[in-house]
């Protein structure tokens, strides 16, 4: 487990810009030393601009898109095409750029939609057999004996950066305060069917799945949030405030503007 470390930026838009920016850092360094790198995007209001920041800088392009996975922390389970969908917003937010750069089409990782036919629990276990399979491939040698990736651990692939939008409430993902999600320990993926923040059905990569990164970086912006920063970097417990227990290997980052870090003593 690392120490949080904070870092304030003056709005949330700079704060977006500067995601952006670690962000191609920090793929390019590993990248630098490892080659392919796997990426958990998070949904919601940083999440969307984050992402829409990095498609609009001309230093996306230093990054080898073509060996980059994207994944999700969570998932709303609704149509494919709904607006509720993270990976539906992240496309509306400029996703397809970085296909034109080069990312595969087979590297997008959404998490299974209700028009796939699968109830909750079964797409759950979908998404934990998709994370096992491209773990397994990423840690298989080419004819020349070198490995595409990193190998992972427990049948997750080696995630470099994990990012996650934090909620009023707290809450991580779709990894929401008091509930039964919060201690699944055995299982990468799990099923949310009542999440107090709607859309209720929700797919979450687990407290332990998220932990497994090299980095987490906790991105928040907004007076409405400074309480859920304050109340989580206090030291409360995870079942309190989820956003207390993510934590990355080698790296957690809170990357905040001053609204959102304005009740931290
Ligand atoms: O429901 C969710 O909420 C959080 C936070 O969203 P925000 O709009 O309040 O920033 C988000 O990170 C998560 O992915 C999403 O499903």
């Amino acid at each position: 487990m690392t120490a949080a470390q904070v870092v304030v930026h003056p709005d949330r838009s700079i704060l977006a810009a500067a995601v952006a920016a670690r962000l191609v850092t920090t793929l390019a360094d590993a990248q630098s030393r490892h080659g392919e790198v796997h990426v958990v995007l998070t949904g919601g209001s940083m999440g969307t601009a984050s992402l829409e920041a990095l498609v609009a800088s001309p230093a996306v392009a230093a990054v080898a898109w073509e060996l980059v996975h994207l994944w999700w922390g969570d998932e709303r389970f609704v149509e494919r095409a709904s607006a509720d969908r993270n990976a539906e917003q992240a496309r509306r937010a400029g996703l397809g750029r970085l296909h034109e750069l080069g990312l595969p089409e087979g590297n997008v990782h959404e998490l299974p939609a209700l028009d796939d036919g699968l109830d909750l629990e079964p797409a759950a276990q979908r998404y934990a057999e998709e994370l096992a399979r491209v773990a397994q491939e990423s840690a298989t040698s080419d004819e020349d004996g070198l490995s595409l990736g990193r190998p992972g651990s427990d049948g997750l692939p080696a995630f470099d950066v994990v990012m996650l939008g934090v909620g009023p409430d707290a809450h991580v993902a779709s990894l929401f305060p008091g509930h039964a999600s919060l201690d699944v320990a055995d299982r990468t993926v799990v099923a949310e069917p009542d999440s107090p923040k709607p859309p209720p059905a929700r797919l979450s990569l687990s407290l332990r799945a998220l932990c497994t990164a090299d980095e987490v970086w906790l991105l928040v912006a907004g007076e409405d949030k400074a309480d859920a920063v304050a109340t989580a970097l206090g030291g409360t417990d995870v079942v309190e405030a989820p956003a207390a227990g993510v934590t990355g290997r080698r790296r957690t980052l809170w990357l905040l503007d001053e609204e959102a870090a304005s009740r931290l003593v």
